[in-house]
């Protein structure tokens, strides 16, 4: 079955420059997309698209289906009613979807009483459980806390645990760890991992960073200048690409990959480099 399929999706702007050309794509229930491509690509704009959530001045056209639902051209109340239960989202910068002056407990106890219904003592126990779940330590603390009071791996997770509260069919994650230490993107993105795994979810992943994504996802689809360049198996486009942009991708990524070693051995002393392996998921599991 498939979760989300996009088709001929374009965005333009209102004086009609393209920024997305035509872009088709397929998640089947859950399974799991990378969107992979340079800055400028397209790839947040198609998420946004997908999310019905494009900055003023931007229109989307082309269909983009959530099961059976039209998502282009669809009501605020339409995509109100998806986001959350439907498909929800975790960015780059956790601090988009988190609210500075509310703390922690009280942002997820308004997802968790809109679209689960619950009130009172099980209210309470629901957002502890949705901290825990994302392993954040003393979850107590954490919900009476400000985001202000946590720190950047920690506010990630409760991005997450807000992303998940509603148990969405879809996660998108758009750069997740690109602006979190690299000590911390290796937690957050098992993190991720598990919860996609054990919900039972579709995730779209949206990274610059192959090593990221090729980890993560089964099937890829690269952009460049808003156009689909290539689309298959994870392990057919790190093995064998067959564009030419796709080859420089993960060319570039294997010799950085080879490369850091050599700069570890070259500086004797030093912390050795942290590199995530081009593995996909299966060889992971090997
Ligand atoms: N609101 C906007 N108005 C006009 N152009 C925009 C707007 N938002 C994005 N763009 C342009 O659309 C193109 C695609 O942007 P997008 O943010 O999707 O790229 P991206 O692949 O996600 O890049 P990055 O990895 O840097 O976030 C870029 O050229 C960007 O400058």
């Amino acid at each position: 079955m498939t979760a989300l399929s996009v088709q001929n999706l374009s965005v333009q702007t209102e004086d009609q420059r393209a920024l997305v050309s035509d872009v088709s794509f397929e998640l089947p229930a859950g399974q799991r997309l990378g969107i992979i491509g340079e800055s400028g690509s397209g790839k947040s704009l198609t998420a946004l698209a997908v999310l019905g959530l494009l900055p003023s001045g931007l229109r989307a056209s082309g269909s983009i289906r959530l099961g059976d639902t039209e998502l282009v051209g669809a009501s605020a109340r339409t995509l109100n009613g998806l986001r959350g239960s439907g498909i929800a989202a975790v960015f780059q910068e956790p601090l988009t979807a988190l609210d500075p002056l509310m703390r922690i407990g009280k942002q997820l106890a308004w997802p968790l009483s809109h679209h689960r219904g619950l009130r009172g003592d099980a209210l309470q126990k629901a957002i502890i459980e949705a901290l825990a779940a994302v392993a954040l330590p003393n979850p107590e603390k954490i919900a009476r806390s400000y985001i202000h009071e946590v720190s950047g791996g920690q506010r990630q997770r409760v991005a997450i645990a807000l992303a998940l509260a509603c148990d969405p069919d879809i996660l998108i994650a758009d750069e997740p760890t690109t602006a979190l230490d690299i000590s911390v993107q290796a937690e957050i993105l098992n993190l991720l991992d598990g919860a996609v795994r054990e919900r039972g979810m579709s995730l779209l992943l949206i990274s610059h960073d192959l090593a990221v994504v090729s980890q993560m996802t089964e099937q890829l689809l690269v952009l460049r200048g808003g156009e689909s360049i290539e689309q298959g198996s994870t392990r057919h486009l790190l093995t064998a690409p067959e564009a030419e942009y796709t080859r420089l991708l993960v060319n570039t990524a294997r010799s950085l990959e080879a490369y850091l070693p050599e700069v570890s051995a070259q500086a004797p002393g030093s912390p050795s480099g942290h590199t995530t392996p081009l593995t996909t998921p299966s060889e992971n599991q090997a």
